[in-house]
């Protein structure tokens, strides 16, 4: 029998830290459960000592996730451990991670520490950690720029004092696949007490090889993967879940692991996060890309027809793609809405709920003839947002654009339930809705991003609009979807005012400001 791969899932702490991903403690819930589904062994929640938000956000992952692990960030600072334990304390199954830099340049500039003493303090940390739950996880920061000796020494001592996962990051991307491979071979040789352990890597993408070079740590005995859904990630990103997991599963013949993953869940994972930190993933994505099953040309259709593995090396089904994936329209009923609703993982808590988002489904359908998956759940979406603190909501909006004369919008908005109404130019009919919503919301909001994709194909498909501002600091996105693109802007705008407005919940790590 195969080994298993340990798939440890860090979207929500290191995929966090893309600068504009923050996420709140409800939306981190929301992704935890469908990791949960997929099966998901690890799921790193945040990094509890970070703000009061995140400490909140990995409590309640904790609380609401009983199938896998749900693990909480700490520097080797025992405050730090300490709040970790606490935020975890109420998982069924709880991962203390802990780290520390072990490069010279780090320890030299960043820590200002000798080595002696990181290793004394990576020591004492994994003790203390210890102290919480048995399972503990030493990670050696920047290990790919460390001295292969002292990392040696570094990992020996932390499988002593009780960590029972070594993690070997590739922190700033630098490494290549074979050299990667080598390095984590050569410690598993090394180490006297590396079978005390699972050996893991931790990749990113700066120079576009964290999934090779995850993979190459996995064909020489690392059993843990650290990956985040669409690769999400600080800089560059991290390894890809949906990547590692399929390449293993495809590729049986070479790898002698595979993972316990449902790989159903990819494709509405991959939408949730998208959804929720307003990422678009590029349609050539592989996996999760709106082509990566696509054929386009003739000859390869013609295969495709004839038998399917001529060019298909996997099946989009297994991956979430759903085989039929136009489902309902103006004509279907509740019971329809309900049941593909339930197969696309969707639930509502009450019949209300329920009846809410059926109206708005009766009202796409009025204006778009076929309603697919990804409608829905843009759909669903836009109802949470609209739970969310409305201190400015959208009554109308009318814009005008012509050739030849300036666009000008006018808008009318409920403040706080009182309605204000206001009219701008601008160079065209978003700009002239954003500036007609400033004069009556006063924002001052620095626009940093303004991104419109459509849900679907076709003139007649959904635009999802994502918008990120910024003030004094705090960066923020919002969302909007319609098929009328200048309305779903509008949307977007104001649910990013209402978010800059709504009190501080957490603080992000990019800006060290509350979010
Ligand atoms: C590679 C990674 O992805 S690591 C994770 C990165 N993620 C984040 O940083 C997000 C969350 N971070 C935060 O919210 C803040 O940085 C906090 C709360 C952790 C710390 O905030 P502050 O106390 O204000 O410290 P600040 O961020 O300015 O500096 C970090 C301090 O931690 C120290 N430090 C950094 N890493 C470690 C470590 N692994 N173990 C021990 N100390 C560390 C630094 O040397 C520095 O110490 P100094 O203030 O004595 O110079
Ligand atoms: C905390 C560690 C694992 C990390 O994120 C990194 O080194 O990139």
């Amino acid at each position: 029998m195969n080994d298993q791969l340990i798939i440890f899932d860090t979207t929500l702490r290191d995929g966090e830290q893309s600068p504009g991903a923050s996420m709140t403690r409800d939306e981190k819930v929301r992704i935890a459960k469908v990791l949960e589904r997929m099966r998901v062994d690890v799921i790193e929640a945040g990094f509890p000592v970070a703000s009061p938000g995140d400490f909140e956000a990995v409590k309640a992952v904790a609380e609401a996730v009983t199938e896998s692990t749900v693990c909480g960030l700490a520097r080797a600072v025992e405050k730090d451990i300490d709040r970790a334990a606490e935020a975890i304390k109420p998982a069924k199954r709880g991962r203390i991670h802990t780290f520390i830099a072990t490069s010279p340049i780090h320890m030299q500039h960043k820590l200002r520490m000798t080595p002696e003493q990181v290793l004394e303090r990576a020591v004492q940390m994994v003790r203390r950690a210890r102290q919480y739950t048995d399972d503990v996880e030493f990670s050696a920061e920047d290990a790919v720029r460390s001295d292969i000796d002292f990392l040696c020494r570094v990992f020996e001592a932390a499988i002593s004092a009780g960590a029972r996962t070594i993690n070997v990051p590739d922190t700033v991307g630098y490494s290549i696949p074979q050299v990667w491979g080598e390095r984590i071979k050569t410690l598993i040789e090394r180490v006297p007490n590396s079978d005390k352990a699972i050996w893991s890597t931790h990749c990113h993408n700066d120079l576009g090889l964290a999934v090779a070079n995850s993979l190459a740590a996995v064909l020489n005995g690392a059993r843990q993967v650290e990956c985040t859904i669409n690769g999400l990630g600080e800089r560059a990103g991290n390894a890809s879940l949906e990547e590692i997991v399929m390449a293993v599963r495809t590729r049986r013949d070479i790898f002698s692991c595979d993972t316990r993953l449902d790989t159903t869940q990819i494709v509405p994972a991959s939408r949730l996060v998208s959804n929720i930190t307003g990422f678009p993933v590029q349609p050539n994505k592989a996996i999760v890309g709106a082509n990566a099953f696509a054929h386009e040309s003739g000859i390869h259709q013609d295969g495709v027809i004839k038998m399917r593995e001529t060019y298909e090396i996997m099946r989009a089904e297994d991956v979430g793609w759903a085989a039929n994936r136009m489902v309902l329209g103006k004509h279907s009923g509740r019971n329809a809405f309900k049941t593909r609703l339930k197969e696309l993982n969707i639930e509502f808590k009450t019949e209300q709920e329920l009846n809410a988002a059926f109206e708005r489904f009766k009202d796409l359908a009025d204006k778009k003839h076929e309603i697919f998956d990804e409608d829905l759940q843009a759909l669903v979406t836009e109802a949470d947002l609209e739970q969310e603190n409305e201190h400015f909501r959208l009554v109308s909006l009318k814009v005008c654009s012509q050739t030849g004369e300036t666009p000008f919008a006018n808008v009318t908005l409920a403040v706080s339930g009182t309605e204000k109404q206001a009219g701008a130019p601008g160079s065209g009919p978003v700009d002239a809705a954003f500036k007609a919503i400033d004069s009556v919301a006063g924002s001052q909001g620095q626009l940093l991003l303004y991104s419109v994709n459509n849900i679907t194909s076709g003139t007649d498909s959904q635009g999802e609009v994502t918008v990120r501002l910024e003030r004094g600091g705090r960066i923020v996105n919002g969302h909007g979807a319609d098929t009328d693109i200048v309305i779903a802007s509008a949307k977007a705008y104001l649910n990013a005012l209402n978010k800059l407005i709504a009190p501080a919940e957490r603080t992000h790590p990019q800006v060290g400001q509350p979010i």
